[in-house]
């Protein structure tokens, strides 16, 4: 376990493994007011939905389905809201893990809770924020080897757990689009499509750039 000196300001009293850090700064940012947001993802057998976002912040990248926490909602309801608002359909979310970022140019932070479902009701439609898309689940897919080459720590084991081998996908779906998704998202999405539970923090700079990231897996999923 990492102690708790290491864990990074803004993720609260956790217990995590560091398994990823780095980047060339060397102290976290300082933070004012944080924002909760949500992100959720759908694994149907060995394909994952992601949406391409048309507007706002983060247009032109894939990711989950997510956004603001509503006063009075708690972030499970606003996770499943979001994604019945951007992608149409209607999923038993389960909690997966919490990612903090710093953005530069960004007044409030990002504190965003994670969701999977490996089921869910309805057709993944388009809305006006997401195109929802899926993609192959298979092994190289998700560990994106040739990306993760100059960072091995990008393919961490999940401690407690035996990875299962992720089955390979008959068909012709598009890998998963690292590149054209947030920089930090290689570090725990093989997390969260194994199972396992994690805590992050980025400091990002504008134009996806991380200047310090630190990933770690929790042992149990804790979250509302
Ligand atoms: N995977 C991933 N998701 C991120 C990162 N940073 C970040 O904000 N997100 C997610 C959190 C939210 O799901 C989404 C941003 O929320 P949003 O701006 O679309 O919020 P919203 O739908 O409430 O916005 P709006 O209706 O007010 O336009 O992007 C990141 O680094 N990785």
């Amino acid at each position: 376990m990492a102690s708790d000196s290491d864990i990074p300001p803004g993720l609260g009293d956790v217990k995590a493994q560091v398994y990823a850090q780095g980047g060339n700064e060397h102290e976290w940012r300082p933070f004012k007011h944080t924002r909760l947001y949500t992100n959720a993802f759908i694994i149907e057998g060995n394909k994952l939905l992601l949406g391409f976002k048309k507007r706002g912040f983060g247009a032109g990248l894939y990711n989950g389905f997510g956004g603001k926490v509503e006063p009075g909602e708690t972030p499970a309801q606003a996770a499943r809201r979001e994604l019945q608002e951007e992608a149409g359909i209607d999923a038993p979310l389960e909690y997966a893990g919490r990612l903090f970022f710093v953005v530069t140019g960004v007044e409030s932070v990002f504190d965003i809770r994670i969701y999977v479902a490996r089921e869910y009701v309805g057709v993944p439609t388009e809305s006006d924020e997401m195109r929802p898309r899926w993609f192959a689940l298979s092994e190289d897919s998700l560990y994106a080897r040739r990306l993760a080459q100059s960072d091995p720590q990008a393919d961490p084991p999940i401690p407690g757990q035996v990875a299962p081998p992720v089955p390979s996908v008959d068909g012709d779906l598009p890998d998963i689009p690292y590149d054209q998704m947030w920089a930090d998202d290689i570090y725990w999405l093989p997390h969260l499509v194994r199972g396992g539970c994690f805590v992050g923090r980025a400091d990002f700079d504008e134009g996806n750039v991380m200047r310090r990231y630190w990933f770690g897996s929790v042992p149990h999923c804790k979250g509302d």
